[in-house]
């Protein structure tokens, strides 16, 4: 899915947090989207999912505009998203929380679900399986049956991947993925959005980790205060004079001294 986002603003109070961002993400291409503190990147990725709303700009996924869409129908265009703070439903499996991802993909629905018809219970089955299949693929599978909130944070996180993953996204939108994950975890999370790129799956990541990103993406997108000082792919990026002024925080020519933190 190719992903075009064009000169898309967002205000809070007057204050910009995101101001005239324009940025491409080809089909099969892994964009990730880095900054400092308050660059306005978590902003964006909202923008994107649909839970905010821009006040200027354009939004399109292969050519639809969505920017006026509510977040579930952008879902059903087959964007994914994977947030930050971990979202489970207690109360219910890890099996069966992936198996909500699923379940507005099916043929039968929600109402041959509350009718109890057949093509229901078919479609249970199938979920489930699919549902199985994304907890192997995060490293759940020993988890499936067990109540969602007993997972620690790190498989918390995995729970929310395996559940975008069930819904099968055309393109995949991660909020910090690799936040307050342990080495070994943060390995095996690398080891599988690399497997899903090479799978030709879409993925725009927001990431605060420099280096986590900068292996695993084709293409870079720098925010600071609110917008795009640099972008293109990770060895440009990582040379670049006014992405190494904005990490070190000084002010480069043109910029008053002190205007960042
Ligand atoms: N709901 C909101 N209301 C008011 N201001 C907001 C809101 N959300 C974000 N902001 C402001 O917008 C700016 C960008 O914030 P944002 O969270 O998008 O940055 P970020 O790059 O994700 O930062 P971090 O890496 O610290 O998460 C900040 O100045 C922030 O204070």
């Amino acid at each position: 899915m190719r992903l075009v986002v064009d000169r898309v603003s967002r205000a809070f109070g007057g204050v910009y947090a995101v101001r005239d961002v324009s940025l491409t993400v080809e089909p099969g291409e892994l964009r990730a989207v880095i900054g400092p503190n308050g660059a306005g990147k978590s902003t964006l990725f909202a923008l994107i999912g649909g839970q905010l709303a821009a006040n200027a700009g354009r939004i399109e996924v292969d050519g639809r505009p969505v920017r006026r869409l509510p977040a579930h129908r952008r879902a059903r265009l087959g964007i994914g998203v994977v947030f930050q703070a971990a979202r489970i439903f207690t109360g219910m499996t890890a099996a069966e929380n992936v198996m909500v991802g699923a379940h507005a993909t099916t043929r039968a629905g929600f109402l041959a679900g509350a009718l109890r018809l057949p093509a229901h219970h078919r479609d249970e089955r199938e979920i489930r399986s699919r549902a199985l299949a994304c907890l192997d693929r995060t490293g759940l599978a020993d988890w499936a049956d067990r109540p969602a909130e007993e997972l620690p944070l790190g498989q918390q996180r995995a729970l929310q991947l395996a559940r975008a993953l069930c819904a099968r996204p055309r393109l995949l939108l991660l909020d910090e993925p690799a936040s307050g994950l342990r080495a070994g975890e943060r390995e095996s999370l690398a080891a599988l959005i690399g497997d899903l790129r090479a799978e030709g799956l879409t993925m725009l990541l927001v990431e605060h980790d420099v280096g986590f990103v900068m292996r695993l993406a084709d293409q870079v997108t720098v925010l600071d205060l609110g917008r795009v000082i640099a972008s293109g792919p990770p060895a440009a990026i990582r040379t670049d004079p006014a992405v190494i002024a904005a990490y070190l925080g000084t002010a480069p020519a043109g910029r008053p001294e002190g205007s960042h933190p």
